[in-house]
């Protein structure tokens, strides 16, 4: 299995050397260069097994000769052991035809985890093999940094830089990302938003001199393993209920476009989705491209779903890519064209793109009602981000069962929460004494050259 970037113009690599090489030399994100296809049979025969099974069912073919059978089977065992629900992504019904996947009994409480415990460990994996060491920098708007610093906190073989907006995360999420001790993890309050923080880390992998100076590494969702591991259980979920037999739906918070794209891959491999449903925010760039072909940038807007305050949607290339007949110039042209803040998508891209998406949009205040409403007629407590999946899915509820996926835990916004519904969700005992615990930060310009200094000076000191 080999993976091309979608700008065209970089060295094609195997599973691993993607996975460790995070952006492509020519900007663009790695794909694999064929999406394998499963059978109907072989869908079918995923009913009943061990979500780590289905994982590996799901992703071996992806991985090439990366990873023996046995190695990839062990890396899967310890990187879904810390969950705290047998099921991993257990299912609960919301609703005639609407299910909820409950994707945040990981470690820190969202879907992140499923993704990167499983790149923690094959980093671990692959870097001890190599001998090698790496410098991972991450940007996050509150999740995809905690879920990184647990997954590669204390490893011999990594320093974990994450960047994230200051004062645009939620109080749980700061903490999670300022409170380890471990002495490789680097946590980075950056003056900006979310596309700052994102901004700087490409323009680090564009650097080619800091870029292999340090060896820098990505576990954003650049990192097509972060992708793949998200990929399965759109496979677990639709199979249990009904599926290749039955068509199902999917509603998806969406941001980066990480998730959703994930599901895309998903229905590429023969899975039988209906819709992929974009759920996004105010921050609705994503929304606004689908109605209108005219993907054009505007501030970001903080918003009480803070996660998906984004208007940069790294993976968008991805299915831009496809969409495109799998041109890269005409990709690299697009990307080129958003340095000026728009772009528009072609007739024929854009009929593509609506093949396999639709989206709709939630404000705050329809957020909230979500919240309330939900909890109201089913007990579930919905996390921001989950309640904007939920009510944009509730456009499109039909015959079709449709899942939206529950992306964080309520705990990690009891403040959104709270205005809703009157009362704060319990964080889970492993982690009700962290707002007392001490925390390590930096604050950083919104500046590459002084980003650089900072992190060449901690690596020296380690
Ligand atoms: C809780 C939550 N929901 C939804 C999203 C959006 O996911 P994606 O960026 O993969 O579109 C994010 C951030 O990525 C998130 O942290
Ligand atoms: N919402 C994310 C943003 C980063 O997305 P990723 O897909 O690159 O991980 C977060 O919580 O940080």
């Amino acid at each position: 299995m080999k993976y091309i970037s979608t700008r065209g113009n970089a060295p094609d690599l195997s599973f691993a050397e993607a996975m460790l090489t995070g952006l492509a030399r020519d900007g663009g994100l790695y794909v694999p260069a064929e999406i394998p296809r499963m059978s109907a049979a072989e869908i079918a025969a995923l009913a009943g097994l061990s979500y780590e099974e289905a994982a590996f069912r799901v992703m071996r073919p992806f991985i090439g000769d990366s990873f023996t059978d046995d190695e990839f089977r062990g890396i899967l065992s310890r990187t879904y052991a810390g969950f705290r629900h047998a099921a991993r992504a257990p299912l609960v019904q919301l609703g005639p035809n609407h299910f909820l996947l409950e994707l945040f009994h990981g470690p820190t409480l969202a879907f992140k985890d499923f993704a990167m415990q499983l790149i923690g460990q094959m980093f671990e994996h692959e870097l001890e093999k190599r001998g090698e060491r790496v410098t991972i920098v991450g940007a996050t708007s509150g999740d995809t940094g905690s879920a990184a610093i647990e997954a590669f906190r204390g490893l011999d073989n990594v320093d974990v830089f994450i960047l994230f907006p200051e004062g645009r995360v939620s109080d749980i999420q700061r903490k999670q990302m300022t409170t380890p001790e471990d002495a490789n993890v680097h946590a980075l309050a950056l003056e900006g938003d979310f596309d700052d923080c994102q901004a700087r880390l490409k323009d680090m992998f564009n650097d080619f001199a800091f870029r292999d100076g340090v060896r820098l590494a990505g576990v954003n969702s650049i990192n097509w393993a972060r992708v793949l591991a998200q990929v399965v259980y759109y496979f677990t979920s639709a199979v249990s209920l009904g599926a290749p037999h039955r068509e199902v739906s999917f509603a998806v918070p969406t941001g980066n476009f990480g998730d959703i794209f994930a599901g895309y891959i998903a229905k590429r491999m023969g899975l039988p989705i209906n819709r992929l449903v974009i759920a996004t925010n105010r921050n609705d760039i994503l929304h606004r491209a689908m109605e209108t072909g005219a993907y054009t940038k505007e501030g970001v807007t903080p918003t009480i779903s803070p996660s998906m305050d984004i208007q940069v949607s790294s993976n968008f290339e991805r299915a831009l890519f496809d969409a495109y007949g799998r041109d890269g110039n005409a990709v690299a042209q697009l990307m080129e064209e958003l340095k000026s803040g728009a772009f528009t998508i072609s007739q024929g891209a854009m009929q593509a793109l609506r093949e396999d998406f639709t989206s709709g949009r939630a404000s705050e205040e329809e957020t909230l009602a979500t919240i309330r409403a939900t909890h109201d007629s089913t007990g579930e407590v919905l996390c921001p981000h989950s309640a904007v999946g939920v009510k944009v899915a509730g456009d499109y509820l039909d015959e079709t069962p449709m899942i939206t996926l529950a992306t964080a835990h309520p705990a990690k916004f009891p403040d959104a929460v709270e205005t809703a519904i009157g009362a704060r969700p319990d964080l889970p005992a492993h982690m009700r004494d962290m707002m007392a615990r001490p925390e390590r930060v930096s604050r950083v310009p919104n500046d590459l050259a002084a980003l650089q200094t900072l992190i060449k000076d901690r690596i020296a000191q380690n």
